[in-house]
């Protein structure tokens, strides 16, 4: 974040909010779920009927999440849609967020660009912001969502089975390669504005229900996601087949063998979908099957020359 502050006494907390995150009232008459937004001590929100409620956190540092010379617009898009994207591996209808803020200062020309960025997504996903918290101190930010799923239908870690094919919904490793990128002064490319601007996957959470018998989303690694999936799902196994994991273009041309299949494999920053089908179900249009669940714990890799190999289910971790 850059210190250029206005020159003019800075807004107070109240009236920044209101000129920044006042997006309710364009909200007016198009959300009828949202009966009180930002204004009162609390939201007041009708939940759609025979639904459940999805609700999912995540909060975004400066400096461990996003770069410090990251442009504000793509600070605030971002910041939603690593939360956009939990909501899509639960196959929830994005609904409405809460915006809790730490800010170093008041500057203006960030808070009206972050602004612009994050609701920019907002509109295009149709949650609503009804709510939040201002607070001052280091760049934080941290969003809380909420969606919604019928009654009984919401994708969870837990239902893979022996036997599932194993599924990506897209290609991994452009997450990380695009900070390593960045971190080299590259500030454009497929990469760089996947890292910059992550595209969480509501369509294909929403095609899932009542197809998938599992699905994450992909923030720390393919590895470790996958991980999550199968100790939920009773300490069960998988085996990937090199052959079938797809390759990004750009990391195939830029990286070393050894580099390549760290990003693939235990790269973050992904927020793909990962997902389990029954065999014989039909694989969404864009995905790929990479494995099957089997039995025996553990995560094994058919290498191309058709060996086995144990593979380490590591990817990024804020601790140990
Ligand atoms: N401080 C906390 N208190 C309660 N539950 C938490 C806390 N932090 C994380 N969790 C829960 O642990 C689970 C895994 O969290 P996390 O690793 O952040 O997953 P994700 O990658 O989906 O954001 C989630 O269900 C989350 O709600
Ligand atoms: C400046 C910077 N350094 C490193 C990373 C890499 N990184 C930081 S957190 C993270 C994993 C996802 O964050 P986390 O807080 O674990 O989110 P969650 O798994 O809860 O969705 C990754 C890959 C980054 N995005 N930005
Ligand atoms: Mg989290």
């Amino acid at each position: 974040m850059t210190s250029a502050s206005s020159p003019d006494k800075p807004l107070d907390e109240f009236s920044l909010i209101r000129r920044y995150f006042h997006h309710a009232a364009r909200l007016a008459g198009q959300d009828a779920s949202v009966v009180l937004g930002p204004g009162d001590d609390a939201a007041l929100l009708t939940p759609p009927a025979g639904h459940q409620l999805v609700m999912t956190q995540d909060t975004s540092l400066e400096g461990r999440h996003f770069p410090d010379d990251m442009a504000a617009s793509d600070v605030g898009y971002r910041c939603l849609a690593v939360n956009l994207s939990d909501l899509a591996a639960m196959g929830a209808t994005p609904l409405w967020f809460l915006l809790s803020l730490t800010l170093p200062e008041v500057n203006e020309a960030w808070l009206a660009d972050f602004s612009r960025g994050m609701f920019e997504l907002a509109d295009a996903s149709g949650i609503a912001l009804v709510g939040g918290d201002i607070t001052r101190g280091p760049l934080a930010i941290s969003i809380q969502a909420t969606g919604a799923v019928p009654a009984g239908q919401a994708l969870l870690r837990s239902g893979a089975r022996v036997g599932d094919v194993i599924c990506l919904g897209g290609v991994t490793g452009a997450g990380l390669h695009g900070l390593h990128l960045w971190q080299q002064g590259v500030r454009q490319g497929p990469a760089i504005a996947h890292f910059r601007r992550p595209q969480p996957q509501l369509a294909l959470g929403l095609a899932l229900r009542g197809v998938a018998t599992a699905c994450i989303d992909l923030s720390d690694g393919l590895l470790a996601d996958l991980n999550h999936v199968l100790m939920a799902s009773g300490g069960l196994g998988a085996r990937l087949e090199e052959a079938c994991l797809p390759l990004d273009a750009a990391i195939l041309r830029d990286c070393p063998h050894d580099e390549q299949r760290r990003l693939q494999l235990q790269g973050g920053d992904d927020y793909l979908l990962l997902f389990t089908l029954p065999q014989g179900v039909k694989l969404p249009e864009a995905c790929f099957a990479i494995g099957r669940v089997e039995e025996q714990s553990g995560i094994r890799l058919l290498t191309s020359a058709g060996e086995t190999r144990q593979l380490e289910a590591r990817g990024w971790q804020h601790f140990g």
